[in-house]
């Protein structure tokens, strides 16, 4: 099965390459330290690929996860459902921000339909990239069932791994998170929940724009669908299955299938980091591949990337979602890399050494 041969291929960073950059850092002509995170991206991108320096993280690919929630249907958004599937066509038609945002990092993208529930109207010689591959026409309503089967969860799982395949595949070497989907902060607060082990309550936020009656609400649907189902974050896809959407899984997916091909991910908002939650249960190695664009205003972000160790590169108080915060470090961890590779050292610059 593709998922298990994805997990089998997952390994740890590569030490020694790992020293080689830490080593090389110490070296060049800067005060150590003072690059702050993009020392340890440049050496973790190193680690990853086996080499130091590592290839440049471009080109770059957005694939933005859309599917919609049946938990919708508890009021858990202040938006229609339909929405979903119309930001899917302005996604084609480049009237997004995503899209915007590509172009200014130029990232291409690409839109997956993993259970959009309405129709999508693809616009006449509409120029964006859709890949419908629909697991189910959204999820049940975690609250009064598992959201989807155990193997409709694999078979999401599978579909962001076969999405990474292709785009590594394309040439892409860099790959970034999207979604898109009403009511999936609600999911990604469940997820969040389980694998943290934080009360629903602190990890439940405005998502696209509630009210704080509606986001106690929201909370109180979140404590309701974990104690119904008992998720055990022992098991992710069973956890996914029961709580999460297909974007979700579909995304866990993705970050093991780049994290497999030892290609960079950068990590969007919320619903990517609760996402990762998943990735990282079912192989803990995966996180080397892990970069979080930034921090999401949404609460259960911050939990998330405290249980995942990683640090955000930009915190522009966005809450937006189909990978915008990722698009936006891009560069970050490009010119990340950019370091590592081309600076001089202080030797080869003659650049006297810190004195004793
Ligand atoms: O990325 C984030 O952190 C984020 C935070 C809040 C909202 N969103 C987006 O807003 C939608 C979900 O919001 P909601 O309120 O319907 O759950 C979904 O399409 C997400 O992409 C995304
Ligand atoms: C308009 C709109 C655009 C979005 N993009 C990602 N999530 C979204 C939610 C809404 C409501």
């Amino acid at each position: 099965m593709l998922l298990e041969r994805t997990l089998a291929a997952i390994t740890p960073a590569d030490p020694g390459t790992l020293a080689a950059a830490l080593d090389r850092q110490s070296h060049l002509t800067k005060p150590p330290g003072s690059l702050g995170l993009l020392e340890d991206i440049s050496v973790q991108l190193a680690g990853l690929a086996a080499s130091c320096p590592p290839p440049l993280p471009e080109p770059a690919a957005v694939a933005v996860f859309a599917a919609d929630h049946g938990v919708h249907a508890q009021g858990v958004s202040v938006w229609p459902q339909e929405v979903t599937a119309q930001m899917v066509a302005n996604f084609l038609v480049s009237g997004a921000a995503v899209n915007a945002l590509a172009a200014q990092a130029a990232a291409d993208v690409v839109v997956v339909d993993v259970g959009v529930a309405t129709p999508v109207t693809v616009p006449d010689a509409a120029p964006g990239r859709l890949i419908r591959r629909p697991v189910r026409s959204g999820t049940a309503d975690m609250t009064s069932a598992p959201a989807m089967t155990r193997q409709e969860a694999v078979r999401a799982l599978e579909t962001g791994i076969a999405v990474a395949a292709e785009l590594v595949g394309e040439g892409h070497r860099c790959l970034l998170t999207g979604d898109m989907g009403i009511a999936n902060t609600t999911a990604s607060a469940a997820l969040i929940a389980v694998f943290t082990g934080a009360d629903p309550d602190e990890v439940t936020g405005h998502g696209a724009g509630v009210d704080e009656n509606t986001r106690q609400h929201k909370a109180n649907v979140v404590r309701g669908a974990l104690e119904l189902h008992r998720p055990d974050p022992g098991d992710p896809v069973g956890a996914v299955a029961a709580v999460g959407g297909l974007e979700h899984a579909a995304i866990a997916g993705f970050v093991l299938g780049a994290a497999a091909h030892r290609v960079p991910v950068i990590l969007d908002g919320v619903i990517a980091s609760s996402a990762a939650l998943v990735a990282a249960a079912l192989a803990p190695d995966a996180l080397a591949a892990c970069v979080a664009g930034h921090r999401s205003v949404e609460p259960g972000h911050t939990v998330a990337l405290r249980h995942l160790g990683l640090h955000p590169l930009v915190d522009l108080g966005l809450r937006l979602g189909e990978g915008s915060g990722a698009l936006l470090a891009l560069p970050l961890v490009q010119a990340a890399v950019r370091t590592l590779r081309d600076m001089a050292t202080f030797d080869s610059a003659g650049v006297a050494g810190k004195e004793a």
